[in-house]
C-alpha cells in the first residue's frame, strides 16, 4: 500500500463502509479524474465503549477486551479500504488510503482536507434520504468545519447514484462559507454534455493535437475548472468581486500556463519544421537511393541476362570445342592410316622400280634360276604325297632334289596370279633379298607357280616348340634363335624400300642344322595377292592361332607396318621364354611380372634362365604385344641391345655341350647345298665352303654365281678347306 501523498495531482474519495456506494463514488472519480492518483478518504469512528459495554458479558475482564475489540475495529476498516484499493489496480491508478479516527464524519473531513491541504475531493450526497434543499443545507453546515481549518482551495463533488448532485469550492480567501462557495446544481443528465462544451470552449483544437494525453488531461480538469466558475458567476452576482479575486489567481495561473503552453508550442513548431527538414532531407535521400537502387536493379538484371548468354555460348563453345576435338582425333587416325597407306604405296612402287631397273639392267633370267615343271614333278617325284612336307595357306611344299641340291618347293595357287613376266619379276626381285637368317630363294618355275627355296633340314620352330619327337630347346638356343630373327628383320626393315614380312610366325622360323633361324616366306603375300583374311584356311589351321600373331591395327586399318612384325616377333618371344600356349599368353606373362613372379610362367625345361636378362627380355616381349604401334619397342635400338648382350652370355656354354645334347652338328660343318656334313669341304669363289661334289655339280651344270649370294663368281676354281675337315672329324670322333 502507498503512502498519503499530498498534492494537487491527487483526488480524494471519502468512502464508507458501503461497499455499493464507495464503487459508485470510485467509479465516477475514475471516470472525470482519469489522471489523478486516487486516495481513499475514510473517517474512522471508533467503536464506542457503550456498543462494546452491551455486547460484553459481565464474567469477562473489562480493560483488555476494550483494547482488543478496538483493535479488531481497526484492522476490519483496514482491510475493507484494501479491498477498496485493490478494485483499483486494474485500471492502472496509483491508490493509497488515508484514515481519519474521529467520531464525527464531517469533523474528520475539515481536518483531513486542512491536515492534508486537499484540493480534490469527491463524497457521496445521499439523494434519496435528503431532498436537495436539505442536502444543500447540510453541506453548507457540513463546510463550516471546513473553513475552519487554512488551506487554499478545495473543490468538492458531491455524488448520488453515479451523478454529480452539486459542487463546492473552499477557498482560504473566502470569509463566509455562506457567501465565499458558488453553488451549482447540475442536471446530472446534461453533465457529460457540459463537460464536452467547456473542453471545446477553452482549448482550440488544433493546439490539442501536439499536446500529450497528460496535458489533455490538466486541461481538461483546468478549463472544466474555468468553466465551473464563469456559471458560478451567473448564478450569483452578489458576491462576484470574492469570486472574481478567486478567478484572479486562476486566471493567472492559467495564462502562465498558456503562455508556457505557446512557448513551449512555439518549441514544438521549430523542431517539427527542423524535423520536416530532415524529414525532407531524408526522404531526398532515399528517393536518390531508391533511383540508384533501380538503377542497380537494372544493370543486375542486364548483368544476369549476360551471364546466361554466356553460359549459353560457353556450351556452345565446348560443344564445338567436343566435335572439334572428335574430328581431330578421327582427322589423325586417318591421317596415320593415310600416312601407312603412302609408305606402303611407296615401298610398292620403289619395288616395282627395282623390278623394272632389274628389268632393263640385269639379265636375270640368266642369273636367277628358273626351274621347268618337268624339272619340278622330277625333282618332287610327280608330287608324290610322302615328299610333301608341309601346307600352308598358300599352296603345298615338297622336298625335293633339284639340280643335286636338297630344295623346298612351294606351289603356289594359281588363282589371282600375275602373268608369267610379272611373276618371274617379283620372284627375281624377292630372291636378291639375302641374309643368313632368311631361307634363300633359289628360284622358280612360273609355269607351276612354284618356288624354289633352300632346304632347311631341321624343321620349324613351331615343331620344336610344341616338342614333337624332339627334344626341348635349351634356353640358349632359344635366345639364339630369338637374335637371328631380331637379325632378320631389322634387315628387311632397314632394306630400301623397306620389306615387310607380313606373316610372322613360329611355323615360318626354319632351323638349320645348328639351330641357325631363317625366316620363310618372304613376299608370298606380293606374288598370291590374297588378302589373310580372304584365304581359306579352315582345314590347313585354327584360325584363332593364326591371327594370335597377327598385329592388332591390321585389323583398325587393314595394313601391315615394319611394327606389325614387331607385334608378331613379340608373341614369338613369350612363345620362347614359356613354351605356353597361345590362348591368354600376354595375359599370363603380365600378371607374373606384375608380381614379379617370373618363374610361375618360365619354361624350365629350357634349362636355368639367367633371371635378370630373361626378365629384361619378358618385359620387351610384353611391349611389343602392346596393341598401339606407338608403344612397340624399337628393334635396334631396344630389342637389339639386349638380346645381343644375352646371346653373348650363351657363347660362354660350350656349344658342342649344347650341339651334343641336341644330336645337332655345327652348321658350318653342313654344306649348303646337300645339307649334310661335309666329307671333302671345298671353298669357292664366294668364300663359302661346300662339299666338292656339290659344287662341282653346281658348276658343271652353267651355274657361274654363288650357290649362297647368287653373285657372279669371279672363277670357278675351288680350293680343299683342310682346316673345317680336320674340325668335322675331330668332332665326328667326340
Ligand atoms: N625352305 C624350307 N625348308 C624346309 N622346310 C620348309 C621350307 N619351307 C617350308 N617348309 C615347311 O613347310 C611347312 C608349310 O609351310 P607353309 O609356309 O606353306 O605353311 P605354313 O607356314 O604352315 O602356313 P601359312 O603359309 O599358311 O601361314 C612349314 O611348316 C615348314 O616346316
Amino acid at each position: 500500500m502507498g503512502s498519503i501523498v499530498e498534492d494537487a495531482d491527487t483526488v480524494y474519495v471519502a468512502v464508507g463502509k458501503n461497499s455499493e456506494k464507495t464503487q459508485q463514488l470510485l467509479h465516477w472519480a475514475l471516470k472525470n479524474f482519469s489522471a489523478k492518483n486516487i486516495c481513499l478518504l475514510h473517517i474512522h469512528r471508533p467503536n464506542s465503549i457503550n456498543s462494546f459495554n452491551r455486547n460484553l458479558s459481565e464474567n469477562e475482564p473489562k480493560d483488555c477486551s476494550i483494547e482488543a475489540f478496538q483493535e479488531h475495529g481497526d484492522q476490519t476498516v483496514n482491510k475493507l479500504l484494501d479491498q477498496y484499493i485493490l478494485t483499483l489496480v486494474p485500471t492502472g491508478v496509483q491508490a493509497y488510503k488515508l484514515l481519519i479516527e474521529m467520531d464525527d464524519i464531517e469533523k474528520g473531513i475539515s481536518k483531513a482536507i486542512a491536515q492534508h491541504n486537499i484540493r480534490w475531493l469527491v463524497m457521496g450526497a445521499a439523494a434519496d434520504r435528503y431532498n436537495l434543499g436539505k442536502l444543500v443545507k447540510q453541506e453548507s453546515e457540513k463546510a463550516v468545519f471546513v473553513r475552519e481549518q487554512a488551506f487554499l482551495s478545495c473543490n468538492i463533488w458531491f455524488i448520488c447514484k453515479g451523478n454529480l448532485i452539486c459542487t463546492r469550492v473552499y477557498s482560504k480567501h473566502t470569509s463566509d462559507i455562506e457567501t465565499s462557495h458558488a453553488l451549482l446544481v447540475l442536471n446530472p443528465n446534461t453533465e457529460a454534455k457540459q463537460s464536452e462544451k467547456i473542453r471545446s470552449e477553452s482549448i482550440p483544437d488544433d493546439a490539442l493535437k501536439y499536446l500529450d494525453s497528460d496535458d489533455m488531461k490538466e486541461i481538461k480538469s483546468v478549463s472544466s475548472h474555468r468553466s465551473l466558475k464563469s456559471k458560478w458567476s451567473f448564478n450569483n452576482v452578489t458576491n462576484r468581486s470574492k469570486l472574481a479575486d478567486l478567478m484572479f489567481h486562476e486566471d493567472e495561473a492559467f495564462e502562465s500556463w498558456c503562455s508556457k503552453e505557446i512557448r513551449r508550442r512555439k518549441e514544438i513548431e521549430e523542431q517539427l519544421a527542423r524535423e520536416k527538414l530532415e524529414v525532407q532531407k531524408m526522404k531526398n535521400q532515399r528517393d536518390e537511393i531508391l533511383e540508384e537502387l533501380q538503377m542497380v536493379q537494372g544493370q543486375n538484371s542486364e548483368l544476369k541476362k549476360q551471364i546466361s548468354e554466356s553460359h549459353c555460348t560457353i556450351t556452345e563453345l565446348e560443344e564445338k570445342i567436343i566435335s572439334a576435338v572428335d574430328l581431330l582425333i578421327s582427322f589423325r587416325e586417318k591421317r596415320d592410316r593415310l600416312r601407312i597407306e603412302h609408305a606402303n604405296a611407296v615401298r610398292k612402287v620403289q619395288v616395282l622400280r627395282k623390278f623394272e631397273e632389274a628389268d632393263t639392267s640385269f639379265s636375270y633370267r640368266v642369273e636367277f634360276p628358273a626351274f621347268s615343271f618337268v624339272e619340278i614333278n622330277e625333282a618332287t617325284h610327280d608330287f608324290d604325297p610322302s615328299w610333301k612336307i608341309g601346307e600352308g595357306r598358300y599352296g603345298s611344299v615338297y622336298k625335293g632334289m633339284l639340280r643335286n641340291m636338297h630344295v623346298a618347293i612351294k606351289m603356289l595357287p594359281s588363282y589371282g596370279c600375275q602373268s608369267l613376266s610379272e611373276f618371274q619379276h617379283q620372284v627375281e626381285v624377292l630372291s636378291r633379298v639375302r641374309h643368313p637368317n632368311l631361307s634363300t630363294l633359289i628360284g622358280s618355275c612360273a609355269e607351276s607357280r612354284s618356288l624354289v627355296y633352300e632346304y632347311v633340314n631341321n624343321g620349324s620352330l613351331e615343331s620344336h616348340l610344341a616338342c614333337k619327337d624332339k627334344n626341348p630347346l635349351p634356353w640358349q638356343i632359344r635366345i639364339s634363335i630369338a637374335t637371328d630373327i631380331c637379325s632378320a628383320l631389322i634387315f628387311l626393315h632397314s632394306s630400301e624400300p623397306c620389306i615387310i614380312h607380313e606373316n610372322l610366325k613360329p611355323s615360318k622360323v626354319l632351323l638349320d642344322a645348328n639351330f641357325v633361324a631363317k625366316l620363310s616366306d618372304l613376299g608370298i603375300p606380293f606374288l598370291v595377292q590374297q588378302s589373310l583374311d580372304s584365304a581359306d584356311t579352315s582345314t590347313i589351321c585354327n584360325p584363332n592361332e593364326r591371327l594370335a600373331y597377327v598385329d592388332p591395327e591390321y585389323f583398325v586399318n587393314g595394313k601391315f607396318t615394319p611394327e606389325s612384325d614387331v607385334y608378331s616377333y613379340g608373341v614369338i618371344l613369350l612363345q620362347l621364354l614359356t613354351g605356353r600356349p597361345l590362348f591368354g599368353l600376354v595375359r599370363d606373362m603380365k600378371c607374373a611380372l606384375e608380381k614379379e613372379n617370373l618363374k610361375a610362367v618360365l619354361d624350365f625345361s629350357a634349362g636355368e634362365w639367367p633371371p635378370f636378362q630373361t626378365e629384361q627380355l619378358a618385359y620387351l616381349a610384353l611391349r611389343c604385344c602392346e596393341k598401339s604401334w606407338l608403344n612397340r619397342p624399337d628393334l635396334v635400338s631396344e630389342i637389339w641391345s639386349v638380346l645381343e648382350p644375352f646371346k653373348a652370355t650363351c657363347i660362354h656354354t660350350p656349344p658342342h655341350l649344347i650341339s651334343k645334347k641336341l644330336h645337332r652338328v655345327p652348321s658350318h660343318f653342313v654344306c649348303p647345298i646337300v645339307q649334310e656334313v661335309m666329307e671333302d669341304p671345298y671353298i669357292a669363289a664366294d668364300g663359302f665352303t661346300y662339299e666338292a661334289e656339290a659344287i662341282r655339280g653346281w658348276l658343271h651344270s652353267g651355274h657361274d654365281t654363288s650357290p649362297m649370294t647368287n653373285l657372279k663368281l669371279d672363277h670357278t676354281d675351288l680350293v680343299p678347306n683342310y682346316a673345317l675337315h680336320n674340325a668335322i672329324l675331330e668332332w665326328q670322333q667326340q
